[in-house]
């Protein structure tokens, strides 16, 4: 027998830390489920934070496989206010889903990169950008350390990285510039932070949630001994609204898309294709006739790099567990056929050769 629910009925929250089988689930504000009891009154104080109950996973949802992780939507039926406890119910339909680290609903990808000590590396800076694109998931570009470079220096490199299609966000989480426009932007979302060591990632959540550590305590405590002590996720709520996770996404990005797709996370790719076409359809937009992408952008030489290295992954993805394993993919006159595979190596070599060549048949057609 199905029971129709009235919505408004519902108990909803938030799972925001899991361990084995208990997942912390934060409550959304203003529910009418709430009630204005003692018991419930005392499961607020217990935190305050939110109200937070501490929930299992419903074993019919054990049963269809259901797997729930951080970020996902949660009804929760039978919460015991006193015991602050409760069991979930049914998972929302995600929205977006990360798997490294796992997390569910992610609204925007914050990518830190420092200005200075370490400087910006352009082909690292972009590598994160694709592979974050690559999620589906908004990205937010973050530069921090601004008090260590010059306002013109600033001013260049917004410039530059406009020119990429992104805007960016100067900040220092030292002299406290820009976290104000910082906040704003992580209000109300959940937030994955990405980025290279030595950026400031910890220093910025450290900064954005100055309790951090004392709270690990009061949000976790009853499902772990701490922060660090196992692969744990946890989303922090932050002062100004909103959720950021505490574990940095992707920190060795590495390009596994297919080699037709991976235009689409060039923003500078896509403005071109916006208004003009290639000649052909399956355009890799490396050699092919009347390719529109094709051009001096300042990474393209990225583009072409990536792409190689997204082929080099297609043909690896098809030597392994692929009924084609001899096969691999191959590019020609804007057509991609599988073709016996070469020894990766020795293709790679040709290939640079090649892409080497056509862009020095370019720039002689460019330079007359
Ligand atoms: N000048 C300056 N230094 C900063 C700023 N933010 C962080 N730092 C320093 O940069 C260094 C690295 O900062 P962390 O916060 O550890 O960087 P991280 O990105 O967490 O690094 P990993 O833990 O290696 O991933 C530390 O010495 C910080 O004190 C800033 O805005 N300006
Ligand atoms: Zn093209």
């Amino acid at each position: 027998m199905s029971v129709t629910k009235d919505p408004a009925n519902q108990l909803l929250g938030t799972v925001v830390a899991v361990q084995a089988n208990y997942y912390q689930v934060r409550l959304d504000a203003n529910q009418d489920r709430i009630p204005e009891t003692d018991d419930a009154n005392q499961a607020r104080e217990n935190s305050a934070f939110g109200y937070f109950l501490l929930c299992t996973r419903r074993a019919r949802l054990k049963k269809i496989g259901q797997q729930v992780i951080v970020g996902d939507r949660v009804e929760i039926e039978e919460p015991d206010w006193a015991g602050g406890r409760g069991a979930i119910a049914q998972v929302l339909p995600r929205q977006t889903q990360l798997d490294r680290p796992p997390i569910a609903n992610t609204d925007q990808i914050l990518l830190v990169f420092a200005l200075a000590d370490p400087p910006i590396e352009p082909y690292q800076l972009s590598r994160f950008l694709v592979k974050a694109e690559l999620t589906g998931i908004d990205v937010c570009l973050c530069l921090n350390k601004s008090d260590l470079v010059t306002q013109l220096e600033q001013q260049q490199w917004r410039d530059r990285l406009h020119e990429w299609g992104y805007q960016s966000l100067l900040i220092s989480a030292y002299a406290h510039t820009g976290l104000e426009q910082l906040y704003n932007q992580l209000a109300n979302k959940i937030t994955v932070f990405a980025g290279p060591s030595g950026v400031g990632k910890s220093s910025l959540i450290n900064y954005l949630i100055p309790d951090i550590n004392t709270r690990v305590g009061e949000v976790s405590g009853k499902l772990s001994r701490g922060r660090h002590t196992t692969r744990h996720v946890e989303l922090f709520e932050l002062p100004g609204g909103g959720l950021l996770a505490d574990t940095p996404g992707f920190n060795q990005p590495d390009i596994d898309c297919t080699p037709e797709e991976l235009a689409d996370y060039f923003p500078e790719a896509q403005q071109r294709l916006a208004t003009q076409r290639c000649q052909f359809n399956d355009c890799l937009h490396r050699d092919e006739p009347n390719c529109v992408v094709r051009g001096d952008w300042e990474r393209y030489e990225h583009y072409l790099d990536f792409l190689e290295e997204a082929i080099v992954t297609q043909a690896h993805l098809h030597q392994q567990g692929n009924p084609e394993s001899t096969l691999k993919m191959k590019t020609k006159g804007g057509k991609s056929q599988l073709e016996p595979k070469l020894e990766t190596k020795k293709y790679r070599r040709v290939s640079r050769r090649t892409q080497q060549q056509n862009l020095q048949e370019l720039y002689q057609e460019t330079d007359l």
